[in-house]
Order: structure tokens, then C-alpha cells, then sequence
């Protein structure tokens, strides 16, 4: 049997950048052959076996047919006649599909080698439709990528294009979906994963929220980018600028798809758009099957990102309300994550980068001054239950009300 490092780890290699996970193929094997060597199988169906020491993951050499819809729906064909070429033939893209011998020699039957230097990234063969999961792949290698001047090849999209209407990305599970999403989003161009998947058609079947708002404009006067679109694009870059985490970037995506659902006869304003966007918000989360904390951070951010742009105007009242909602004496990260997004919204705006934002200084230092009413002397009074809640409510409206007085 023989042994070949395949797939991202030869490609990173290759770029200069570094390797997090070696994939290995083994041609010549049987199933039997590796479980005497001491590797174990990953799982019943996939012919993949763990390295008994290193852990890494031993694929034999394979040909894939599929026999359905979905990730299920494939049958595996390993067996030692496979030769490595045949198994690179089934993979993605022409830089994922290199093999490396353990004298260090490269086989690139594909042309990995070439596109690399070309800085383009294409499919192999047809058999890329195979799994739809390679439409959210390929674009967020794209974003990956970027950087180094990487693009998706025109036949590439257009075979992005046609899995796409061919209805097979409704097929993916969540959980899939999301894993793609959260990994492109925390690139550092997440802005061209939106874009690549714009482009195929991929954004309108899996998030329509979304790609409606290409081409829904904004005033001006607060946004000189004008389209929506494009501002979530600014917004996401600007989310790499600071090095937001991934709950701040899933919540700038998702803020402002209440302005999708504005008639157009009222643009370029959105009146109401925080409130009419958090049904939508709401569901696609459901859709993802999106983790608490970003589905969480989503919603309140979209709810609630014009209450931060407007801060230094709120009255002591709404305020109050503001850090009540954000639940701040519990959850004081969630505050400081919404501080952010709101931030990076802002920032989001042609030729705004750099403006200051006053109002995250303002509300940090609110939040503050709330947390710091001190319940004590209302206890020593001997308030107890509902008296004792209304009086630190009053105390938590008095101390808001000095400090907005103070800065008026
Ligand atoms: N849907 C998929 C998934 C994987 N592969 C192949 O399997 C290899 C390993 O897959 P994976 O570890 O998921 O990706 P990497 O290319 O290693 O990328 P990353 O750097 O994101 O781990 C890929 O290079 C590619 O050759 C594929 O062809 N189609």
C-alpha cells in the first residue's frame, strides 16, 4: 500500500501558509489491511480510519457515486484497485485535488499546481455537483483566499449556478450550512463568501432575507453607499477591521433585513425596519439551527441597533429600559457585544470608517453607572419583595437620570 498527503494540506503548503489538518489517501488497501496496522474506522459507511498515534484521518482511495439527494445519498466504491488519480478526479477543486508522495514529490494530474500560480479556483471535473456543500466551499475558500487575488473560475460559477437551481442546496442539513457559514464569516474577507454566493444564485435560495437587499436603497444623507447590500458588505469588513467574534458578525449580517420588507414606494426610508426584521431574523436562525449566542445576539441587535446610533438622544426612561431588556446585571458581555455590532454598523458607511462613535463610550458607561446602584442601603431600610424592586427601580432611574443630566 502507499501512502500520499492529499487535499488542503498540500495546497496550503504550496501557498506558504500553515497547515492546521494533514488528510491522508492510502491506495492499495483494504479496510482489513488498515485495521491490522492499528487504525481505526471513523465511522460504518465512510472508508476512513484514524492514525493509532497522530489521529489523523487515512481515507482509501475512492470513487464516489451518487444515488440521491443530499449528504446521504452516496455510494462509495473503495477498493485497492482505485488509483490515486481516480481519486483525486472526485475532488472539489483543482488546488484541493494534489497529492504529496513521501519523498516530497507533488502529483497535480488536475492542474492545482498551475491554478495555484493562477490564483483561480476551479472545479475538477463534473463531478463537483456531486455535493452541494461545494457551492458554500468554494466561496468561502474565496473569501479565505482574497487576499492573495484568488477568484472563482467562470465555469466554476456557472456550475455553482446550475446545482443551485437544481434545487440541490435545499437538500443540506443546518447543520452543515452553518458550519460553512460560521467558518466564511470569520475569514478575513467574509464580504466575498456574500458575494461569491450572490453571484451563483446560492444567497436567494439560502438566504433570500439577504439578497433582496441588493438594490434597496438608503438616504443618502445616512448612508452615501446608498444600497443595502452593500452596506452589509461594509459592515462585515469592518467586523474584520476590529476582529469581532463570530456572534458580532452573524448579528451585523442579519441587522438589517427589515429593510427588505420596506414598500418600495417608501424608500429610501425604513420606517420600523429594527421590529418587521425580527421575524425574519428569528426564522432564519431557526433555519440554521443557529447556536444561542449568535442567534440571540442577532436578534437584539437588530432590534435594537438604532436605539445605539441614537444613545446620546435617548430620554433617562428609555434608557433604563435598554439595559433592562439587554438583561446587563446577568449578561454584561451580550451588552458590550451589542455595543460593538452597533459600532460596526455604523462604521459600515462609505467614507464613515473612521468617524468616531461616542455613543459606545455613552452606553458602556451607563451600563456602568446602573450596575452600580447599590441595593444595600435600600436593605438596611428593610425593604423586602416587591417594595424593595420598586425602590431599586427608582434608585437604578435616578442615578440614569444624573448621568444623562451630566452630559447634556
Ligand atoms: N465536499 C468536499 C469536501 C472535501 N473534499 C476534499 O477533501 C479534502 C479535505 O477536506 P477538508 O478537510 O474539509 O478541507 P480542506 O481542503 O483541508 O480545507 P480546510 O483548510 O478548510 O480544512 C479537500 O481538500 C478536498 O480535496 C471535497 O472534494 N469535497
Amino acid at each position: 500500500m502507499q501512502i500520499f498527503k492529499v487535499g488542503g494540506a498540500v495546497r496550503d503548503q504550496l501557498l506558504g501558509r500553515p497547515v492546521k489538518d494533514i488528510d491522508w489517501v492510502v491506495v492499495g488497501a483494504t479496510p482489513e489491511l488498515m485495521r491490522s496496522k492499528g487504525f481505526r474506522p471513523v465511522g460504518d459507511d465512510f472508508p476512513v480510519f484514524l492514525h493509532p498515534k497522530t489521529r489523523e484521518e487515512y481515507a482509501l482511495a475512492r470513487t464516489e457515486r451518487k444515488n440521491g439527494h443530499g449528504y446521504g445519498g452516496f455510494s462509495f466504491h473503495a477498493s485497492p484497485d482505485v488509483t490515486l488519480e481516480e481519486d483525486l478526479l472526485r475532488r472539489d477543486l483543482t488546488v484541493n485535488a494534489m497529492a504529496q508522495a513521501p519523498d516530497g514529490s507533488v502529483i497535480d494530474p488536475y492542474g492545482g499546481r498551475r491554478d495555484l500560480e493562477a490564483r483561480i479556483l476551479r472545479h475538477v471535473s463534473p463531478a463537483f455537483t456531486e455535493d452541494p456543500l461545494r457551492v458554500l466551499r468554494v466561496a468561502r475558500f474565496a473569501a479565505r483566499y482574497a487576499y492573495l487575488g484568488f477568484r472563482v473560475a467562470g465555469e466554476t460559477i456557472n456550475l455553482m449556478r446550475q446545482l443551485t437551481e437544481s434545487g440541490e442546496l435545499q437538500h443540506l442539513t443546518a447543520e452543515r450550512i452553518w458550519q460553512e457559514f460560521s467558518h466564511a464569516l470569520m475569514e478575513d474577507n467574509p464580504e466575498v463568501f456574500i458575494e461569491v454566493l450572490r453571484e451563483c444564485g446560492a444567497l436567494k435560495s439560502l438566504l433570500p432575507e439577504v439578497d433582496i437587499l441588493f438594490g434597496v436603497p438608503q438616504p443618502e444623507i445616512h448612508h452615501p453607499e446608498i444600497d443595502t447590500g452593500a452596506h452589509i458588505l461594509g459592515v462585515l469588513q469592518q467586523c474584520v477591521r476590529f476582529a469581532q467574534p463570530l456572534n458580532i458578525r452573524w448579528a451585523c449580517l442579519l441587522h438589517d433585513v427589515g429593510k427588505g420588507t420596506t414598500d418600495p414606494t417608501q424608500w429610501p426610508r425604513h420606517i420600523a425596519h429594527e421590529t418587521r426584521g425580527l421575524a425574519l431574523i428569528k426564522k432564519i436562525n431557526e433555519r440554521f439551527k443557529v447556536p444561542n449566542d449568535c442567534a440571540q445576539l442577532a436578534l437584539l441587535v437588530g432590534e435594537f441597533h438604532t436605539h445605539a446610533h441614537r444613545a446620546l438622544e435617548l430620554r433617562p426612561t428609555t434608557l433604563v429600559k435598554l439595559l433592562m431588556k439587554f438583561d446587563i446585571m446577568r449578561r454584561p458581555q451580550r451588552f458590550t457585544d451589542f455595543i460593538a455590532a452597533s459600532e460596526m454598523d455604523a462604521r459600515g458607511r462609505l467614507g464613515l470608517e473612521d468617524r468616531d462613535y461616542p455613543q459606545a463610550d455613552y452606553l458602556r458607561k451607563a451600563a456602568e453607572v446602573m450596575r452600580t446602584v447599590d441595593v444595600q442601603p435600600l436593605l438596611e431600610q428593610g425593604l423586602q419583595g416587591a417594595q424593595l424592586g420598586q425602590a431599586l427601580n427608582e434608585a437604578r432611574h435616578q442615578a440614569i437620570r444624573t448621568y444623562v443630566e451630566s452630559h447634556k
